[in-house]
């Protein structure tokens, strides 16, 4: 895997949309895979102003979602759903007839996690899939423990990424959903190339455990070492745990000029 750290959050941002913008170029109806969270925030602003200023054309492109609570009504604003379409799918002047993506409020969840995996192979697969990273080393919402070959399912919250994830629900951890439908880690592995961005100091051991410890189903994260292609993008408080930050600080600014990320 390649490890990129970046000064801050919003060159990280400017990075992964223009590897979007390049791949957009080669591939009009590429299927990008987006995350939620406020870690890819300065990607999807990024990559909406290079749609604005003509510099890539995302009028083909394809958005598939990672994951998503179950229960919610349809149309909750902290739907997964809601929160693409808010910060992704409109922003890139798309339609919602081009986003792909679970309904939890489906009354049967397993035959709609699925539905999601064949609308994904159908769809012909994710060219790009963003992951933002758990302070636990989940991914999408894989939590510790996970099958690292496990496909789309229902999953039970940790307690930690409940009370992580309160803030979107007025800080009252009661309102954050127990269970959640999320693409498998071995979904998100069948990916043709996965960038995993990590910013600030609480997701620094997490990292360090995704880059430099064993391949484990306590850190689902790692299962990115297994990946072809797989890319993490770290600021620096979030690469500050990582013991070989030089080196990879060294193989970046030494890789050929022609390759991307
Ligand atoms: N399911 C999402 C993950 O996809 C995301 O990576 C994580 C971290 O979010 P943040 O980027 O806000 O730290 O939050 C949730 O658990």
């Amino acid at each position: 895997m390649e490890v990129v750290i970046v000064p801050d959050a919003r060159a990280g941002g400017e990075l992964v949309a223009e590897a979007m913008a390049q791949l957009l170029r080669r591939k009009p109806d590429a299927v990008l895979g987006m995350a939620t969270g406020s870690t890819p925030l300065p990607v999807y602003e990024a990559l909406a102003d290079k749609v604005r200023s003509g510099a890539v054309d995302a009028s083909r492109a394809r958005i598939a979602q990672l994951d998503e609570y179950v229960g919610l009504p349809a149309g909750h604003p902290e739907s997964y759903r809601e929160v693409l379409r808010r910060q992704v799918v409109e922003p890139l002047g798309l339609g919602m007839d081009s986003f792909l993506g679970p309904d939890g409020a489906a009354e049967d969840v397993q035959a709609e996690a699925d539905a999601y995996e064949k609308a994904l192979a159908e769809a012909g697969g994710v060219d790009l899939q963003l992951v933002g990273i758990g302070t636990d080393g989940h991914i999408a919402f894989n939590e510790p423990c996970s099958s690292l070959s496990s496909r789309t399912r229902i999953k039970v919250l940790t307690e930690q990424t409940r009370a992580d994830n309160a803030r979107f629900f007025d800080g009252d951890i009661a309102q954050v959903p127990h269970q959640v439908l999320t693409q498998g880690v071995g979904t998100i592995l069948d990916a043709r190339h996965v960038v995993l961005m990590a910013t600030g100091e609480s997701k620094a051991e997490a990292l360090a455990a995704t880059v430099e410890g064993p391949v484990a189903a306590i850190c689902p994260a790692s299962a990115l070492q297994l990946h072809r292609h797989a890319t993490i993008v770290a600021d620096e408080a979030a690469a500050s745990k990582l013991k070989l930050a030089d080196y990879f600080r060294y193989a970046y600014a030494n890789k050929p000029s022609w390759q991307s990320i």
